[in-house]
C-alpha cells in the first residue's frame, strides 16, 4: 500500500508543491462567488433537481453548484473562444469540441450523485447546451473476462477496466464524431449488459464520471484525462465515505438484491447486522485499498477538490491556480 506512516504528520515537500497549487475556499467564500449570475432556481426546477437526486438539500444547490455552475460557464465560453482562434489560424471553418468534465473520487462518495446533479445544473443555462453523461463503469471488463483472469476481487482496479477502448472512446468524442457508442454496466447484474450501448452524440459538454478518471497508467501513450477541459475530485474522510457505502448497501438489500435478476440476491434475506458485516467487509477487502492505491493520489491532478463533511455538506473547495 502506497501511503507513510500514520504517525508522521508532517507534508511532504510533494504535497506542500500540491497544496500551493490551490486556493481554498471555506463553504460561504464559494457560495459568494455565485455573484449576480442569472441563474436563480424556480420551485419547478428545484422539484425537479429532487427527481434526479432526491437526497440533495437546496442549500447544497444554492452555495456549492451554482457557483460552480458560474465558474463553469465562464470557462466553457473562454474555451470556445480558444477553439475559435485555433481553427482561424488553420484556415477552417470554426468547430466547437465537446467541452469534458472529468469527476474522480471514491467508490460510494457520491461521485454518480454530483454528476447527476451538475448535468441538470449545467442544462439549463441560458443557450440550452446538451449534456451528456457517462460513467466509466462501462468499461469494466465484462464478468466472464473477470472471472477467467481471476480479477472477481479486483472490480474498480485499474486491471479490471478496458482502458484503450475508454480512451478512445474519449478520443472519438473529443474529434466531433457524429455518434460515439459507449458500453453499458448493470449494477443489478453486476456485469456490462451484452449488446447495449449508450450513445454520444455530439454534445456541447460531456461528463465523464468514475473512479479512475484521473488515473495514470505506466507506459499508456494517452491518459482520459488529456481529454478532459476541467476536473473534479469529489473527497471525503474515509470512515464517512465506509458509512455511506455500508448504508447504500442497506438501501440496496431492501431494493436492488429483491429482483430475481439482482447478484446479490444471496443478501437479500439477510438480517441488517450480517448484511452490515458483508458490506464492511467488501469496502475493506476490495473498495479500501483501491482508494488507498489508486484513487486517493488522483486528488491533486483535479482542477477542483470539493471535500465534503458526515452529512454529505461540502465543506471545503480547493480550485487550483491557473
Ligand atoms: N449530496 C448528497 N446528499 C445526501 N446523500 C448523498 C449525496 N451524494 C450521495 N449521497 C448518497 O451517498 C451514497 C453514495 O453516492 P453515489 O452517488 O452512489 O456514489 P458513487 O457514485 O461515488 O459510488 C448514495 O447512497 C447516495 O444516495
Ligand atoms: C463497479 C464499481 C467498481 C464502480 O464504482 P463507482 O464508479 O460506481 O463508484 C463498484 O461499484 C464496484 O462494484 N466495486 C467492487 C466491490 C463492490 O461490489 O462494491
Amino acid at each position: 500500500m502506497k501511503g507513510r506512516p500514520m504517525n508522521d504528520l508532517a507534508p511532504t515537500a510533494e504535497e506542500r508543491a500540491g497544496l500551493a497549487a490551490y486556493r481554498r475556499f471555506s463553504r460561504p467564500e464559494w457560495a459568494a462567488l455565485r455573484a449576480n449570475t442569472p441563474l436563480s432556481l424556480s420551485t419547478r426546477d428545484i422539484d425537479s433537481l429532487r427527481g434526479v437526486a432526491e437526497e440533495l438539500s437546496l442549500s447544497e444547490v444554492v452555495d456549492i453548484f451554482l457557483p460552480l455552475s458560474r465558474l463553469l460557464n465562464l470557462q466553457v465560453a473562454a474555451a470556445r473562444g480558444l477553439g475559435v482562434v485555433q481553427d482561424t489560424f488553420l484556415g477552417r471553418p470554426a468547430a466547437l469540441p465537446p467541452y469534458i468534465i472529468g469527476i474522480a473520487g471514491s467508490v460510494a462518495v457520491g461521485k454518480s450523485t454530483f454528476a447527476r446533479v451538475l448535468q441538470a445544473i449545467l442544462a439549463r443555462w441560458p443557450d440550452h447546451p446538451k449534456v451528456a453523461l457517462i460513467t466509466t463503469d462501462g468499461f469494466l471488463y465484462p464478468t466472464a473476462v473477470l472471472e477467467s483472469r481471476g480479477l472477481m476481487q479486483r472490480k474498480g482496479f485499474p486491471e479490471s477496466y478496458d482502458l484503450r477502448r475508454m480512451i478512445s472512446f474519449l478520443a472519438a468524442v473529443k474529434a466531433g464524431e457524429p455518434e460515439v457508442p459507449a458500453p453499458v454496466y448493470s449494477h443489478l447484474t453486476y456485469d456490462i449488459v451484452p449488446g447495449k450501448t449508450q450513445v454520444v452524440r455530439r454534445p456541447d459538454i460531456l461528463i465523464f464520471e468514475g473512479l479512475n478518471v484521473l488515473q495514470h497508467s505506466a507506459g499508456a501513450p494517452l491518459l482520459a484525462s488529456d481529454f478532459f477541459d476541467f476536473s473534479v475530485y469529489v473527497d471525503a474522510e474515509e470512515a464517512h465515505i465506509a458509512e455511506w457505502y455500508r448504508q447504500r448497501f442497506l438501501l440496496l438489500q431492501r431494493t436492488a438484491f429483491q429482483q430475481p435478476e439482482s447478484y446479490f440476491r444471496r443478501y437479500k434475506d439477510l438480517p441488517r447486522e450480517e448484511a452490515l458485516s458483508v458490506a464492511t467487509r467488501i469496502w475493506e477487502q476490495i473498495n479500501l485499498p483501491n482508494l488507498r492505491e489508486n484513487i486517493q493520489y488522483t486528488r491533486e491532478r483535479a482542477r477542483l477538490v470539493l471535500r465534503k463533511g458526515a452529512d454529505h455538506r461540502v465543506q471545503e473547495i480547493r480550485l487550483r491556480r491557473m
